[in-house]
């Protein structure tokens, strides 16, 4: 019997020690070459082809090594370039600086890939822009590959033209989407003919933004793919993340698109249901997407095995995929030498495992019936062995309505909250910089070399350094500055029980810049108080009142692994509840104020309409089961961050957060006016500057910014705070720009009367 095929859609990009991130953090300060950095990447993508070829995968993709980007890739490769930066030579020098910016031109943007923790760097055509490709560095990467894996095995992957057009902030109407579709044809048209000289066998065409729901994609569609594909290699167009949806998936599976093969996940929506319902033709191939790539759980015999004998029995041709690409794992378990006798580790696999994956399920599919076996005894032992926590179990079971509920509505509780402090209270967001010298202490302590109290005692001093700064800039609502936290969901997970951590397992976030994502394996409990005495450690060093600092429920979940034994509802109550002991906690510690983060609220909220509400529905109580533990005494606020807030303004009213500071980084009020539409009539906390970037906004541009806010929010109920955390910043620039912030607020306040000095 024909051994089914098996094919890969990506491979993580970083390298088994995050080679990439530390070469391009080196090329950024000037001390590598472009030449060694490329050499750093070609070596990482040429460990990832190996590494395929040796687990016995058939088919591999190639040209998708991207030293930042897939998106800023195609942007640099289609010469998409907006006005300011049109003075630079094309090339990697140009890419680097559109996604960081340079002195006077700011960087493009950066947005969530779908429903990821990844982010893409934004398309920007404005009056100016062209598009004037240069596909040779992209070509001869192709033709690397193709050497190294041989034309039967290398897949060229190109990023398909209508998701370049959908991610695309037209600037100024500069033209219509239709019209950059236009423009974009023949380009396709001649880059796919370029490839297909290559004389490879196929060629893989992402088009991302085909799960998500927009106007005037279909059409796009239709227009787009007769009229670019080559003659020669089996065209494989690749969705990923959710199901693409009825309309969509009518015209994925007609006979004259020219598609051969339609690659579609099946661990996300309901792809499986869309087959059943509407068919599949004979006349294509599907890329069934079995393996998760987006999560570090062995595959589950029990759950794949009817999936696959449903498609035979469909009788539909398929081959086995990842379910996108496998950027969203880390790189290797076998290296994680810590989890070797944790019950969980038998039912882990990161990328390079799940490759073996992709060939024992194409074995087991095939007749070789005893290929899973391994992993079905896995998976048995695994649950036997593991009974979680009765404790955490027994209070969800208890829980009543109450628990969800502040004692008092939120008129009648603000005006018992921080008495004392001015309107228009200045604030930040909780971290401050992460200087190279807290990072190094911390790999001492990591590696023994300092004793906890030691440690402790050095965190303590950058938490009196930044108590100092703050009540030197004369900002009224104290934060502790973070410094003890690695990262502010890893720093929460590694204190909880029933979450797991990897050592090297690094997923890029963006750029080069990498989280390592915790893995929810059980019931989730917190033992003891995570955050209280580094709370006390600056409350004791000031009068002032000192920001508590956690992050929320849905953000730890949404940026962990979760488990797939139970509901993401039951793992955001969990976590809630460990969340609502910390409120507790932090509260009898005398902490008049505490920030629950919730930025990837928005991340986790599914594409469907459909499902959307019963998403917001739990995880929104979740954050309530969270917060409403505290006194109405008690202000509450969250943040949120780089999100789309138009689509879930009801769901963050219901969060019932006393203050709500949220990034606006758009020059235009445009969001907070939408608030307002939706009724939002609680605290806020808008964005007075980007922290993204080192260049300080003067006083004057911080002033008409508030003020401007001041047009649509009461001055009552607004906050004056920076747009994000300032861990990634350097101090100088900190301190100018807190600096800048708190004059703004004292020009408007003495503006408006409420000060009079
Ligand atoms: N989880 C998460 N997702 C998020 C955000 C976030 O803050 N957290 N913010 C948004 C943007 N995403 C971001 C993602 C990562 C970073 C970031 O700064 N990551 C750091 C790693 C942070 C970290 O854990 N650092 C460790 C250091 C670990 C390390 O590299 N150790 C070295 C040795 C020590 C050294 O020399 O630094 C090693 O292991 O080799 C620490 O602080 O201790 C990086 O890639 O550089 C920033 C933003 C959205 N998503
Ligand atoms: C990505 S949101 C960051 C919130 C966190 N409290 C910080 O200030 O870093
Ligand atoms: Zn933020």
């Amino acid at each position: 019997m024909k051994i089914t095929t098996t094919a890969t859609l990506g491979f993580p990009r970083m390298g088994p020690n995050r080679e990439l991130k530390f070469a391009l953090e080196k090329h950024w300060k000037g001390s590598l070459s472009e030449v060694d950095l490329i050499k750093v990447s070609e070596d990482v993508e040429t460990m990832g082809w190996k590494l395929q070829k040796e687990a016995g995968i058939d088919l591999i993709t190639v040209g998708d090594m991207y030293l930042y980007d897939c998106v800023l890739f195609w942007i640099e490769s289609l010469g998409i370039v907006p006005h300011r930066f049109e003075n630079l030579a094309a090339g990697t020098t140009r890419m680097f600086s559109m996604a960081r910016g340079v002195d006077g031109a700011e960087a493009l943007s950066m947005k969530k890939w779908i429903t990821s923790n990844y982010h893409y760097m934004v398309p920007e055509f404005d009056k100016s822009s062209k598009i004037a490709p240069d596909f040779s560095s992209f070509i001869s990467s192709v033709e690397r590959g193709v050497g190294v894996l041989g034309a039967e095995c290398a897949i060229p992957v190109v990023l398909g033209p209508v998701s370049i057009c959908f991610f695309a902030r037209i600037v100024d109407d500069a033209l219509t989407t239709h019209e950059l579709i236009a423009l974009l044809i023949p380009v396709y048209k001649t880059l796919l003919q370029k490839v297909a000289d290559l004389g490879v066998k196929e060629i893989q065409i992402h088009e991302p933004a085909i799960v998500l729901e927009e106007v005037g994609l279909i059409a796009s569609l239709k227009t787009v793919y007769p009229a670019i594909l080559p003659k020669g290699p089996k065209i494989n167009f690749v969705t990923a993340m959710d199901d693409v949806g009825k309309a969509n998936y009518d015209w994925l599976i007609s006979e004259s698109n020219g598609l051969n093969i339609l690659s579609m996940d099946f661990t996300r929506g309901n792809t499986l249901g869309l087959i059943e319902k509407r068919g599949f033709p004979s006349s294509k191939m599907l890329g069934a997407g079995l393996v998760d790539a987006r999560n570090v759980w062995k595959v589950d015999p029990g759950k794949v095995l009817p999936l696959t004998d449903k498609l035979k029995s469909l009788g539909i041709e398929f081959r086995v995929q990842p379910s996108t690409s496998l950027q969203y794992t880390p790189w290797d378990l076998d290296r994680e030498m810590q989890l070797d006798n944790h019950p969980a580790a038998q039912v882990l696999s990161f990328a390079k495992q799940k490759l073996d994956e992709l060939v024992l399920l194409a074995q087991a599919i095939s007749g070789e019936k005893s290929a899973l076996d391994t992993h079905t005894a896995a998976w048995t032992t695994f649950h036997s062995a593991h009974t979680g926590s009765t404790l955490t179990k027994e209070r969800i079971k208890h829980l009543k309505e109450t628990d969800f509920r502040r004692p008092e509505p939120y008129k009648q509780r603000r005006p018992k909250q921080l008495v004392g402090v001015p309107l228009l209270p200045t604030t930040t967001i909780g971290s401050f910089p992460q200087t190279s010298e807290i990072r190094r202490l911390r790999w001492e302590w990591k590696k023994g070399r300092l004793t906890n109290e030691a440690y402790e005692r050095a965190m303590d001093q950058h938490i009196a350094y930044c108590i100092g700064i703050q009540e030197a800039i004369g900002i009224d609502i104290l934060v502790h500055g973070e410094p003890e936290r690695t990262d502010m969901v890893e720093f929460f997970g590694q204190q909880m029980e029933g979450i797991l951590f990897s050592e090297h397992g690094w997923v890029q976030s963006f750029g080069s810049r990498c989280v390592r994502p915790p893995i929810i394996w059980s019931d989730i409990q917190r033992p003891k108080a995570m955050t209280v005495r580094e709370f006390k450690v600056a409350q004791d060093l000031t009068s002032k009142p000192v920001k508590g600092m956690l992050t929320g429920p849905i953000t730890i979940l949404n940026w962990s692994f979760p488990r797939v034994d139970v509901s993401r509802k039951e793992q955001a109550y969990q976590l809630a509840l460990a969340i609502r002991d910390e409120v507790a906690d932090l509260e009898s510690a005398g902490c008049k104020v505490i920030q629950v983060d919730e930025p990837a609220l928005r991340e986790g909220m599914p594409l469907r309409t459909a499902q959307k509400e019963e998403y917001l529905t739990w995880s929104v109580d979740a954050f309530r089961l969270a917060t409403a533990v505290a006194a109405s005494e008690t202000q509450i606020h969250t943040h949120m961050c780089y999100c789309e807030f138009n689509d879930c303004m009801e769901a963050i009213d219901r969060l019932d957060t006393d203050v709500n500071s949220i990034e606006n980084a758009r020059s235009d009020n445009a969001t907070l006016e939408a608030f307002q539409r939706v009724g939002y009539e609680k605290g806020f906390g808008p964005g007075l500057y980007d922290i993204h970037s080192p260049v300080v906004p003067p006083i004057d541009i911080m002033y008409e910014k508030l003020s401007s806010f001041l047009k649509v929010l009461d001055v009552e109920h607004t906050v004056v705070n920076p747009d994000c955390g300032l861990k990634t910043r350097g101090w100088p620039e900190t301190i100018l720009a807190l600096k800048h912030m708190v004059a703004a607020a004292h020009n408007v306040r003495r503006n408006l009367g409420i000060e009079t000095q």
